[in-house]
């Protein structure tokens, strides 16, 4: 399996983030995708490629437009506004006050563009956004030129980016600009399969009201677990998208045998769907030792979700998403697709 992967992640580092009561160093950092790549290497998983650059035209095709283009004026702003430290916003509008009108000042608009604290900016993160698009978008190329799967190594993540908001890490959503791609070269249907432990809300978003793209998603209870307002399992989908939004919330302290149940319903309907291509949200925070998360996967149980895929017998994407116990980020992450090619 070719993997995808950019150095340009390593500018997004040293970013602060809020985490409850406190404003701690990012748990996204550039370790992880290091660690993975290592694995890649040690593993002979396969060629590590550069990304193709590309235009933000695909990027377009899912997020609004005056998001995009917020982004890359995000740290000039700051700077020009004499502000420092990591770029976050403070302010948000919620439900009673207007979300129409987009404020002057740059802290204020990183609120208007996002849910939560956690899209922070400092000088090299816009160069790390764009490059793990670029990421995305050139691992999907390989698996519509032919490849079976293909792995992108993206950082940052983006599964809770919405169409108009950034959030929890993520800024562009990889895995629907990824899954948008393909239906714009023809493929008619396309799964999301989100298997990190925080519900994809972003990717959910984008295509709530679609048949086109079927999103799966397995993640913790947002009664108790971050991103909390939205991840439900009554969320099935709207107008034409009805029953194509499946989610699959478990409680804390699920271990792999209650995770697995999801996994094999979620792989039975994603059969019967019978898409073109799989795109894997593949998190590894439910990983027992994640210091963010709450689930009990061990390390053993990776190669068996990729074994699980891989008998789907589809075209297959993955794309890197969340898990922040660094050390073992590799083994887990790189597990699931050595499982996926039976190694
Ligand atoms: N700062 C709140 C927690 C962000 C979770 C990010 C993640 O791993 N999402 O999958
Ligand atoms: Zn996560």
């Amino acid at each position: 399996m070719k993997t995808v992967y950019s150095p340009l992640h390593a500018g997004h580092a040293g970013q602060m983030e809020l985490v409850t009561s406190a404003i701690v160093p990012g748990f996204e950092k550039p370790s992880r995708a290091e660690f993975i790549k290592a694995r890649v290497e040690s593993e002979k998983l396969g060629p590590i490629v550069l990304p193709l650059e590309h235009d933000l035209a695909a990027a377009k095709r899912i997020h609004k437009s005056d998001y995009i283009d917020f982004l890359p004026t995000v740290w000039p702003q700051w700077v020009e506004a004499g502000l420092t430290g990591t770029a976050m916003p403070f302010t948000w509008p919620t439900r009673g006050l207007r979300g129409d009108v987009p404020p002057k000042r740059v802290d204020a608009l990183l609120g208007y563009y996002s849910f939560d604290a956690g899209a922070t900016f400092v000088e090299g993160t816009w160069a790390a956004i764009k490059s793990s698009y670029d990421v995305a978008l050139t691992a999907a190329s390989m698996v519509k030129g032919g490849e079976t799967s293909a792995f992108a190594l993206c950082r940052p993540p983006g599964h809770h980016a919405g169409a108009g908001f950034m959030g929890g890490y993520c800024y562009i959503n990889n895995a629907a600009v990824a899954a948008q791609w393909f239906r714009d070269q023809g493929a008619k249907r396309i799964s999301i399969l989100d298997v990190d432990y925080h519900h994809g809300n972003g990717t959910q978003e984008i295509f709530y009201d679609r048949a086109d793209v079927q999103v799966l998603n397995l993640h913790g209870d947002p009664m108790v677990e971050y991103p909390f307002f939205l991840g439900h399992a009554d969320e099935r989908g709207a107008g034409a998208g009805e029953g194509f939004n499946i989610n699959y919330p478990m409680p804390f302290g699920t271990d792999w045998d209650a995770w697995n149940a999801s996994l094999e319903d979620a792989c039975a309907k994603l059969a019967a769907y019978a898409p073109d291509v799989v795109i894997v949200s593949l998190g590894v925070d439910t990983f027992e030792k994640d210091p963010i998360s709450q689930f009990k996967l061990k390390s053993p149980d990776y190669p068996k979700i990729g074994r699980r895929i891989a008998k789907l017998g589809l075209p297959t994407l993955f794309v890197m998403e969340g898990g922040y116990a660094v050390e073992e980020i590799g083994v887990n992450a790189v597990g699931v697709l050595t499982g996926f090619e039976d190694r």
